[in-house]
């Protein structure tokens, strides 16, 4: 990332001249997707914690941070979820200023976003120039109540779900975060991941910082803090001029709300209105949709947008390279109501079906969805094949998303827990079976037994993205290499594995075919292997590591020790920096 000449910048208060994209979509509607609450696993682990939750206060004038932090109400619970490895999905970030409801709409937007991260929520309002903050483990729903949400008043407020990417998952790392510095205080929420944090925060930590969590994202906090610029939003860009990798940030001071998106805007934030003026930051339209809120354009990439007491600002500080945003938003993350990079997901994933029915056709009956995700491409397949689509996997909506269940064991089971066949549909029938995406197999091989169980004649499956070889390091924290079945075998050898009778993917010049001119702006690292920022500091998971942790390297062994021997690791790096 080039930096910018920050002694040029106090004047360049504008709108960003060279916008990479166009502002003039429209807001599409949809049902909302059920939101899912934890899986039987989380809802055991969390059961001692979702009741924890700590609430801070920074007054404009604090002088001592971490000693309030230290005197909150309630002590750190025991890390519930102590899994360092385990692959995840996104944050979810939200802010709101101008609004007498502040905080009530945040919580009613983590709601909505509640599918990007259920690890922990948190809200921070500012009340007579103080900050308050809310946080706790597990669901928006654990977290708050009336009562909390009436210690969060004040006209400004920002909210975080998380899952973590960097730093376990423990009650200090739930974001957002508050600290003091010398000229006021300032709350961070952040939905990515910082692929160099680890020596910002070995520099940081040798001038004499403290750190009072374990996450990726306080280094934000005190780059800020250490910054010789002056004034606070100079020195909101000194501070992200010196991260790498992904974030999407939202910001609230005593008087301000900044929403920030990394020069390659790989994950996504948007920015609405509701009817009284108020400005609106979220992480999905569908946190915009929800709180009535008036889809206004994306925050773009490089942008620092800031709202305050004078409207609305954008600053175009950050150098702009060529946008990467993460295709995986539109295959999986998503809700499919909303609107992410300027394209509607559901249109997205219809057309991926519908690519599909087009290149790999296959002679069948019914055509079925693995829900939820894979159901928006089975209705294009469906439509595009001109066979009928039904119901044929009915889904408990009390099991939470597979993909990122910690144990294989656990995930093997949770299919089934979460699945169950339509005999009606599927007895004697030739099946199309339509997902998202394959990353381990596991959902896959369930599904295709326990459809041939319910009498299925033939099943093939049709997956509505490119086979999946490389991890992410920008805010999903996708399996090690060695366990993305893609990256071990070949579509016949998966076919095979599964047990499907044929098994096509979307084929990837197809999809960036479909993404026409706007295909080079998207970062596929995850099919390409290829990352347009190295995540140099990070740990690539790659053959030969878990060999060297003295594990055998099958899929059990990669769950259940390569993850405890690398969780040892990391907590003697973060000990030692
Ligand atoms: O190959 P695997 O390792 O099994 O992972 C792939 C599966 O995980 C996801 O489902 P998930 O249950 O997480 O989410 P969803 O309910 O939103 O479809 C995805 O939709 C696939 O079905
Ligand atoms: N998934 C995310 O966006 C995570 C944000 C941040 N890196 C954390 O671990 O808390």
């Amino acid at each position: 990332m080039a930096a910018s000449n920050l002694s040029t910048l106090s004047s360049s208060l504008s709108k960003p001249s060279s916008l990479p994209f166009n502002t003039s979509n429209t807001h599409t509607s949809f049902p909302h997707k059920t939101l899912q609450k934890p899986s039987f696993i989380h809802k055991s682990s969390f059961s001692h914690a979702a009741s924890e939750t700590q609430k801070t206060s920074f007054a404009v004038a604090s002088k001592n941070p971490i000693s309030e932090i230290v005197s909150s109400n309630k002590p750190y619970p025991e890390v519930y979820y102590d899994d360092d490895e385990k692959p995840r999905e996104e944050c979810g970030v939200v802010g709101i200023y101008g609004d007498p409801e502040a905080s009530r709409l945040c919580y009613l937007a983590l709601h909505a976003l509640q599918h990007r991260g259920q690890e922990g929520a948190g809200i921070v309002a500012v009340n007579d120039g103080v900050l308050q903050s809310i946080t706790g483990v597990g669901l928006v729903s654990d977290v708050f109540n009336e009562t909390k949400l009436d210690q969060l008043p004040g006209n400004s407020a920002i909210g975080h779900v998380r899952y973590s990417t960097a730093g376990a998952s423990m009650l200090k790392n739930v974001q957002p975060f508050v600290a003091g510095y010398r000229f006021g205080s300032v709350g961070v929420a952040h939905n990515g991941n910082l692929v160099n944090y680890i020596t910002l925060r070995a520099k940081l930590e040798d001038n004499g910082s403290i750190f009072n969590t374990t996450s990726d994202t306080e280094v934000v906090l005190h780059l800020i803090a250490t910054s010789k610029h002056r004034p606070f939003l100079l020195r909101i860009v000194d501070a992200c001029e010196k991260l790498e990798g992904a974030y999407s940030i939202v910001f609230i001071t005593e008087d301000k709300l900044v929403a920030v998106r990394d020069p390659f805007g790989f994950r996504p934030l948007v920015m609405g209105r509701r009817s009284n003026g108020a400005i609106v930051v979220a992480s999905e339209t569908c946190a915009l949709d929800l709180i009535e809120a008036t889809y206004e354009r994306e925050v773009y990439p490089g942008e620092v947008l800031v709202a305050d007491k004078n409207g609305l600002q954008s600053l175009c500080l950050m150098s702009h390279p060529q946008p990467k945003q993460c295709i995986f938003e539109h295959i999986y993350f998503a809700l499919p109501n909303s609107v992410v990079f300027g394209r509607s997901v559901y249109e997205s994933r219809r057309k991926f079906g519908e690519i599909l029915a087009t290149e790999s056709p296959v002679d069948c009956d019914v055509v079925i969805a693995v829900p939820d995700s894979g159901v928006v491409a089975a209705l294009g397949y469906a439509a595009k094949a001109g066979v009928p689509f039904q119901q044929g996997l009915i889904r408990s909506h009390y099991v939470g998303r597979t993909f990122i269940e910690p144990s294989q064991k656990i995930r093997d089971f949770g299919v089934k827990l979460k699945l169950s066949p339509v005999r009606a549909v599927l007895e004697g029938k030739r099946v199309v079976v339509v997902d998202d995406s394959i990353v381990r197999g596991t959902t896959s091989s369930k599904i295709v037994r326990l459809i041939k169980e319910a009498g299925a004649k033939e099943v093939h499956m049709r997956i509505a993205s490119p086979p999946i070889i490389g991890s992410c390091y920008y805010g999903v924290d996708t399996p090690s290499a060695e366990e993305l079945i893609s990256n071990r075998m070949s579509v016949e050898e998966i076919r095979d594995f599964i047990g499907s009778d044929s098994l096509a993917f979307l084929p990837f010049d197809s999809l960036k075919r479909l993404l026409g001119n706007d295909s080079p702006n998207f970062c596929y690292a995850c099919f390409s292997g290829k990352y347009p920022v190295e995540p140099r500091e990070l740990k690539v998971k790659r053959i030969g590591d878990f060999v060297d942790d003295g594990l055998n390297g099958s899929l059990e062994s990669i769950d259940g020790g390569w993850v405890q021997a690398n969780r040892n690791q990391k907590e003697v790096k973060v000990a030692s920096l």
